[in-house]
């Protein structure tokens, strides 16, 4: 029997704060209906300290979206408090993070038997690890389908492209991107519609300002969405 390969996802964004874990848990929303999946959030900086365990908003969050049974630490292994770029929380803890720990632990989720691994960055593309590496090799290490979200707001033409141009560079596809809304914006369309000539990947949905992840996934468009995430036998 051929072997169903894991889809690996990785879901970054223009920015922090620009929509990867709203539109990730919106992803895991549709996909979880017919697809065994399992969420990564690497690395996270901004934790809560509860009782000695640091636990990390986004990864609260993908863990109870996602339908593996992952503890916690196997969703976030990488935590730190300080809401800071996480290399610089890393170093001031005496710590370093390197890529090939990272994707070491991607690798161990194959143990929930998954049929899509999703995965949310930290800040942008390029978000910097220390001693010279970035997330984006482990991007590349484990072979991810990346979706990239654009925080609609002015300035976010060159943010767009220039990250998209990164993740071509790296050997990667942008595999579908989403114009995430969460501020008015004048001429938003005709931004989008810039966007759409430059971006050589689907876009996925246009998603305005919503209260929530699954208000969220109804502005994605799901069959496109189950295709992405169609895993090809070997
Ligand atoms: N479409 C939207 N409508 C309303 N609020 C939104 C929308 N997208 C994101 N937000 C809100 O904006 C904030 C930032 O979004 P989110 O946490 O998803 O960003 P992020 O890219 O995951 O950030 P980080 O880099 O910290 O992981 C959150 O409070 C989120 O709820
Ligand atoms: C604290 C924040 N919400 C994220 N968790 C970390 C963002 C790091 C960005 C680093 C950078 O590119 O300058
Ligand atoms: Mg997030």
């Amino acid at each position: 029997m051929p072997r169903k390969k894991t889809k690996h996802l990785f879901v970054t964004a223009t920015d922090t704060d620009a929509g990867k874990t709203l539109v990730a848990c919106a992803i895991v929303n549709i996909l979880t209906k017919a697809r065994k999946v399992a969420v990564f959030k690497p690395i996270s900086a901004g934790c809560d300290n509860v009782s000695g365990q640091l636990v990390n908003h986004d990864a609260l969050q993908l863990q109870q979206l996602a339908n593996c049974n992952q503890p916690l630490e196997s969703v976030n292994p990488v935590a730190f408090e300080e809401p800071i770029a996480p290399h610089i929380a890393a170093q001031t803890l005496g710590q370093k993070i390197n890529a090939v720990q990272v994707t070491d632990l991607f690798k161990s989720l194959d143990s929930f038997a998954p049929d899509v691994i999703l995965t949310e960055g930290a800040g942008g593309w390029r978000l910097p690890l220390g001693g010279g590496q970035f997330l984006s090799d482990f991007a590349k290490q484990t072979e991810q389908h990346v979706i990239l979200v654009v925080n609609m707001k002015l300035g976010c033409l060159n943010h767009a492209l220039l990250s998209y141009e990164a993740i071509k560079r790296d050997g990667l596809t942008v595999v579908g991107w989403v114009a995430n809304c969460i501020v008015p914006m004048d001429y938003q369309q005709e931004n989008i519609t810039e966007l759409s000539q430059y971006l050589d990947a689907p876009l996925l949905g246009v998603v305005p300002n919503v209260e929530n992840a699954e208000q969220a996934s109804k502005f994605l468009d799901k069959d496109l969405i189950e295709q992405i995430a169609s895993s090809h036998e070997e």
